[in-house]
């Protein structure tokens, strides 16, 4: 037993399976979670000392790697400044107007704290905006754990096999129509039958919660002309694409103007910011302006835009998404070159700073069809991976991320240990 299965065998008693969330556990791959102690730039350490090259980055938000010496500095300029105040504060002007340069669909944005938040608030908006109550959302996509978008939804909720969770009442989910994902003709089919009803559709363009599946451009781009036809809200859910696939998000990348846009993980550089924007129309019915309400104590904290302001400051580098794009290709070019040479199926797929990996003899384009990939080779080869110091989602249902920090030695130093880790999955290890 090492100091990990100690500690985990510790949290299980005081923490429900031992961890704050439960993408966390590796119940789907097995084995004790890794206990981490500290992070810088591209790697962590886990409690035996043990170094990890980062592939989850905290699910998203490090995009410039662990410990960055200009947010670190910015986060300590404002805890000396007051850790929260619970007023309007000058900095959170400033990360609206960033916001709101970067992501040009966004006339004003509200803060929040989670990527839920954000997605409850919006949805909760649409319907108060349109004056209806369906709710479209797509298979496979994950918007946060609010009662009426948990269904069929991906991430933690699929790695454990219970796509909808129990505790929502029926009629919470009675008017969320969940749709198959990548499939246009069967939303405009809906929108037909009942477009009059529908306050918005709900998507992430890039979905990364399904593993990764890109949306095709017809799909993307028919959501926003059915929307525009019909009256509803188009809602895309950036949280994890946002300054990630692109300085301008997924938005950016298929040339799509969205009604209301969410955003968490990179925005807050690691700290808990997410927020929700769009249209100046809809986001005036937000209180006190209008009659939807939303709030937070702890909405807008300086520390916190603080951390989110100086990241979004240095994502705007020239060159700085060619870079990471190019850290992406190389990861999944080499990844692939190693599993082909061993004579392994697998593939994969990259956007901006975000991964796929499957284990599928092609890049999947919805969620039946990631749900085909052996499970049972991904969690053997997860573990040659872990051993080699290379941290990887415990799931096939997670994307991967990269940082500006990982440079060719670490990915180089991952495309060996994948080479001999595809080598044991052949010889049966
Ligand atoms: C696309 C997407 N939306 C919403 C969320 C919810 O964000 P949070 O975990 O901050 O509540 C996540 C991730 O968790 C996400 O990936
Ligand atoms: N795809 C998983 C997430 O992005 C969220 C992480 C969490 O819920 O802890």
């Amino acid at each position: 037993m090492d100091r990990n299965d100690e500690l985990f065998e510790r949290a299980q008693r005081s923490i429900p399976g031992g961890v704050n969330s439960p993408v966390r556990a590796f119940r789907s791959v097995g084995g004790s979670p890794r206990f981490m102690q500290k992070a810088s730039g591209p790697f962590m350490w886990d409690v035996t000392g043990k170094k990890y090259i980062d592939y989850i980055l905290s699910w998203g938000p490090m995009i410039l790697g662990h410990g960055n010496p200009e947010v670190l500095r910015a986060v300590h300029e404002a805890c000396d400044r007051g850790l929260t105040f619970g007023t309007a504060t000058e900095p959170e002007i400033l990360i609206a107007e960033e916001i709101r340069k970067l992501v040009p669909s966004i006339e004003t944005v509200r803060l929040a704290s989670s990527g839920t938040e954000a997605g409850m608030s919006a949805i909760r908006l649409a319907c108060g905006f349109t004056g209806r109550s369906k709710v479209i959302k797509f298979e496979g996509c994950y918007h946060g754990h609010s009662d009426r978008l948990l269904v069929k939804a991906g991430s933690g909720m699929l790695t454990f096999g219970h796509p909808s969770s129990a505790g929502i009442p029926a009629g919470v989910t009675a008017d969320t129509i969940v749709l198959e994902y990548n499939n246009p003709q069967q939303l405009e089919d809906t929108f037909r039958s009942c477009g009059s009803e529908i306050a918005c559709v709900i998507v992430e363009a890039v979905g990364g919660n399904m593993n990764m599946v890109k949306g095709s451009p017809e799909f993307i781009h028919a959501i926003r002309d059915l929307c525009t036809r019909y009256g509803a809200v188009m809602i895309v859910d950036e949280v994890m694409t946002g300054f990630r696939v692109a300085l301008g998000g997924a938005q950016s990348v298929y040339g799509v103007k969205p009604d209301l846009t969410m955003l968490g993980k990179v925005v807050g550089g690691g700290m808990p910011v997410s927020a929700f924007g769009g249209r100046r129309d809809i986001m005036n019915m937000v209180a006190p302006l209008g009659p939807v309400y939303q709030a937070g104590t702890l909405s807008g904290n300086p520390v916190a835009v603080a951390a989110g302001l100086a990241t979004l400051r240095l994502v705007q580098a020239p060159g700085f998404y060619d870079r990471l794009t190019s850290i992406s290709r190389r990861l999944t070019e080499g990844l692939t070159e190693a599993a082909r040479s061993e004579g392994v199926p697998f593939c994969a797929d990259y956007c901006g700073g975000m991964f796929g990996l499957y284990f599928l003899p092609k890049v999947p384009t919805r969620f039946s069809e990631v749900t085909r990939a052996d499970t049972a080779a991904f969690g053997r080869w997860f573990h040659h991976m872990l051993d080699a110091g290379c941290y990887f989602a415990p799931s096939t249902y997670e994307a991967g991320f990269v940082s500006i920090a990982h440079t060719d030695k670490e990915i180089s130093h991952t495309i060996e240990a994948a080479r001999e880790a595809f080598a044991a999955l052949k010889a049966g290890q």
